[in-house]
């Protein structure tokens, strides 16, 4: 087997992919950086999630509000669903996994709020549960998502966003996922902190 070819393949299909998202999705990607500059600038906050290599997504979003992305500027509220230990473990041991986000969302959620919620498959049940949650705490959804959007894109509404990326594979959506979280940051700096 050549590997080096096997390498070029897994380049060529995220740069075909990337490419042929750019036009489907620059919209969406406005749209959602735009509800996140305005909760931003009124003082609210976003709640991030996901599963797996999403949580990852999740908290490489958050840190790079509440730290820093390209430029120097203010810290902007942002918290991980996916990083206390022992909520998660006690809301899985006690309740389901299903509730893991959907419980902290009942908590730390406020009218106002966006929670980014990233799942490529749009089938996770945890995910499901936080869009629902989201909605009767009056906080609005982002919602990154792959394949066909699943069970989460459904439960989306009209003033949500939705992001999916037109891709099976969940490595190539992950990776669009990482430069649609990019973009998102590189707008909320643009538009809050550029005169
Ligand atoms: O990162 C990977 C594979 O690339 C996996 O860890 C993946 O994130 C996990 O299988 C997740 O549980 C998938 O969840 P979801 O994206 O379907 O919501
Ligand atoms: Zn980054």
């Amino acid at each position: 087997m050549d590997l080096v070819n096997r390498v070029s393949q897994h380049f060529s299909a995220s740069i075909e992919l990337k490419i042929q998202a750019m036009s489907q999705l620059a919209s969406p990607i406005v749209r959602a950086s735009q509800m996140m500059v305005k909760c931003l600038q009124k003082h609210h906050k976003i709640l991030t999630c996901g599963n797996g290599g999403s949580a990852g997504q999740a908290q490489h979003f958050s840190s790079e509000l509440v730290n820093r992305f390209e430029k120097e500027r203010r810290a902007l509220a942002a918290i991980a669903l996916t990083t206390d230990t022992s909520a998660l473990t006690s809301i899985a041991n006690d309740y389901a996994y299903e509730k893991v986000f959907s419980r902290q969302v009942e908590a730390l959620g406020q009218s106002g709020d966006v929670l980014l919620a990233i799942t490529t498959s749009g089938n996770s049940f945890n995910i499901v549960n936080a869009i629902d949650t989201a909605h009767t705490q009056g906080v609005l959804v982002v919602l990154l998502t792959g394949r066909d959007g699943g069970k989460a894109e459904c439960q989306l509404k009209e003033s949500d966003v939705a992001i999916r990326v037109p891709a099976q594979s969940t490595a190539r959506i992950q990776e669009v996922h990482l430069l649609v979280i990019h973009c998102v940051c590189d707008i909320i700096d643009q538009v809050l902190f550029t005169q």
